[in-house]
């Protein structure tokens, strides 16, 4: 399978304890040799038992991984603190490995799969010695869904046990169907480290983890090694290196789309639905949109997901999305009572671990943004913390993570492995100048050039810096696990396909855009509801529009400012097409076409001449 090496197995260690095992031939014998390349103290599978949840948290506990949070304010929740160098994604360690170079394409990391293998199988030789090697058979989406999407992740951090225990469902019942199914069930084999062995009677520090890492797709063999990190996206493996990086070669394969978009459900107050979804960068407001509560009357939003949108074509020709993942993983800062209840009432219900927040003395969470600040806390550095404190008490990337059924507003069709057809898909960036509040492609093509060129300010969310204009088409540039080019055709082709009429209608959003104060020109929030209003009503041919150079974007009388504090001025200026300023874009978007070569997709250089065309550009 995917760990066998031209050497020899090294000897197993005589000692090691296994708790649990598989009838499933293939699966067991990668377990074994997994085991004995990184000699883990002990083996054990993972039930998704309340028994071994609480087993498990104990444990972080005595580790000093986890502080458990006062029951009554968060019940059954931790509180943890990484390592400071451990706190996002590594967008610099994550590598493409496919077998050709050009399959990787311009945007990933690559290095030969051989010799990546050679190269991490030597980290991760004798790298669980000291420590229990997990086991965690694993599924994204639904377990009777028409073909189950299996992952086994194995790792040997019980902080990413529990993780993936909110996240994905886990455990015995995936195991039992694994098992049935036989050689016939596909699973992404997923092997995770921290890199941080421990020697016979050395103390372990609260959160292990390695100087070295990697981050690990090999896209030809549906596998991921992961290596050096405890945090999120790099060691929770089912979410952006299966069900993005390793999905999106699936699904180009197989005529789908893995993408990073929010689900939502929208009810008008003629209880008319329609569903919507989203791709933002991280950090730029998935989250906050799919739980957004509406500020105008009678509109009613319901959450699918939050991050992750596998879309598939239906028998009725129309593009239905299910959302894979089974928590939500959300950043913490600037979540509050105002820009987002509905996520403050999932988390109040407890079952969930917080992550590089702020510590508050009566054993509940903090972070900034949130109401009632505390006189006094422990910062997620561990340093003492009060509002007069020049440092920040939670890191920008800080983050809950919570299961999705105790979301008050979850849709019922959550639970439908058919999923929910789209109306309209949204791209939107960070962009502080620019790009308007809202714009209207013309068709599927210009739609794609709209995410194929997205462009955005870089968060928290991956490790370098903060604040820097970048492309990121359909929010994806760190998850395409394959060439972007080939990425853009694929969509292309896909509209082409399809029944024109039953396509999702595509819009380009921005929540960003900045006065010359440095001020949010739109309230953003609750009160994008009267943008997606603004969208429903387009494809029901209802709203007003005028075409610009960029596209349709609403005069500011089509949009619903009933209720809205806001000064017209102003909302010309959230609406507002600069030629100049777009101009000034063009550059970069030939800059970042031209990386693409011959494998740029034609129609979207006839969109960018187009564009040009209106623009008044040579
Ligand atoms: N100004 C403004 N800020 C917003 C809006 N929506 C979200 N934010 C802020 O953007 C940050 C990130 O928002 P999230 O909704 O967590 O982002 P996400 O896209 O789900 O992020 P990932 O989980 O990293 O993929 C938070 O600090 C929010 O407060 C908005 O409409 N306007
Ligand atoms: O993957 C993570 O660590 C968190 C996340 O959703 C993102 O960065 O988009
Ligand atoms: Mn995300």
């Amino acid at each position: 399978m995917t760990i066998e090496s031209t050497e020899p197995a090294k000897a197993e260690n005589p000692n090691t304890e296994r708790v649990g095992g598989t009838t499933h031939a293939g699966l067991q014998q990668w377990v074994d040799e997994v085991a004995a390349l990184t000699t883990p103290d002990r083996i054990e599978w993972v039930t998704g038992s309340d028994a071994e949840w609480t087993r498990l948290t104990d444990k972080l506990v005595e580790a000093g991984t986890f502080v458990r949070l006062n029951d009554e304010k968060k019940p059954n929740s931790f509180y943890a603190a990484s390592d400071p160098t451990d706190v996002a994604r590594v967008e610099d360690r994550t590598f493409i490995c496919s077998v050709d170079e050009k399959d990787a394409g311009p945007t990933n990391n690559w290095m030969d799969p051989n010799e990546m293998k050679t190269l991490m199988r030597d980290l991760y030789q004798g790298c669980m010695k000291g420590r229990t090697m997990y086991v965690i058979p694993f599924v994204m989406g639904h377990l009777n869904a028409e073909n189950p999407m299996f992952g086994v992740e194995i790792t040997d951090s019980e902080y990413v046990v529990v993780s993936m225990r909110v996240m994905a469902r886990c455990g015995v019942n995936v195991l039992r169907r694994i098992e049935e199914l036989g050689e016939a069930a596909n699973y992404v084999p997923a092997l995770h480290s921290l890199g941080a062995p421990l020697e016979p009677g050395q103390q372990d520090v609260k959160w292990p983890c390695s100087d070295t890492k990697y981050i690990v797709q090999f896209p030809e063999e549906r596998a991921i090694w992961s290596y050096g990190s405890g945090y999120g996206g790099n060691a929770l493996l089912g979410k952006k290196c299966y069900s993005l990086r390793i999905a999106s070669v699936m699904a180009r394969d197989e005529g789908w789309l893995a993408e990073h978009m929010l689900i939502l459900k929208l009810t008008s107050p003629e209880q008319q639905t329609y569903y919507v979804a989203a791709a933002f960068p991280s950090a730029c407001g998935k989250t906050n949109l799919a739980m957004l509560k509406p500020t105008i009357p009678g509109w009613k939003v319901e959450t699918l997901g939050d991050d992750i949108a596998w879309m598939r074509f239906g028998e009725d020709g129309r593009l239905y999305a299910v959302n894979p993942e089974f928590g939500f993983f959300g950043v913490a800062p600037g979540t509050n009572e105002k820009t987002n209840p509905y996520a403050m009432e999932t988390i109040a219900k407890g079952n969930s671990v917080f992550t590089n927040v702020a510590l508050t003395d009566d054993g509940d969470i903090w972070w900034e943004g949130m109401e009632n600040t505390p006189a006094h806390a422990t910062s997620w550095k561990g340093q003492d913390w009060t509002p007069d404190s020049e440092e920040l008490s939670s890191h920008p990337n800080s983050r809950y993570c919570t299961p999705i059924e105790q979301c008050p507003i979850l849709a019922d069709e959550y639970n439908d492995p058919k999923g929910v057809p789209i109306s309209a898909i949204f791209f939107g960036g960070r962009r502080a100048s620019t790009v308007p509040l809202v714009t209207e492609s013309r068709d599927w093509v210009h739609g794609t050039f709209m995410g194929a060129t997205l462009s955005s300010e870089t968060t928290a969310a991956a490790t370098g810096q903060v604040g820097v204009v970048r492309r990121d088409p359909m929010a994806m540039l760190p998850f395409i696990g394959y060439n972007a080019g080939d990425y853009f055709q694929h969509w292309i082709n896909l509209g082409k396909d399809a029944d024109a009429h039953k396509l999702p209608k595509i819009f380009y959003v921005n929540w960003f855009r900045r006065d010359a104060d440095g001020k949010f020109v739109w309230p953003g929030f609750g009160e994008n509801s009267r943008v997606l209003k603004w969208a429903i009503e387009r494809i029901e041919g209802k709203a007003a529009a005028v075409e610009t150079p960029i596209g349709h974007v609403p005069t500011p009388e089509a949009i619903d400012t009933d209720g809205l504090d806001m000064d017209p001025a102003e909302l010309a200026k959230a609406l507002h097409v600069d030629v100049d300023e777009w101009k000034a874009e063009i550059p970069h978007i030939e800059e970042w076409f031209a990386k693409f070569g011959d494998n740029l997709p034609t129609q979207l250089r006839v969109e960018l001449d187009g564009l040009k065309a209106r623009l008044g550009v040579q």
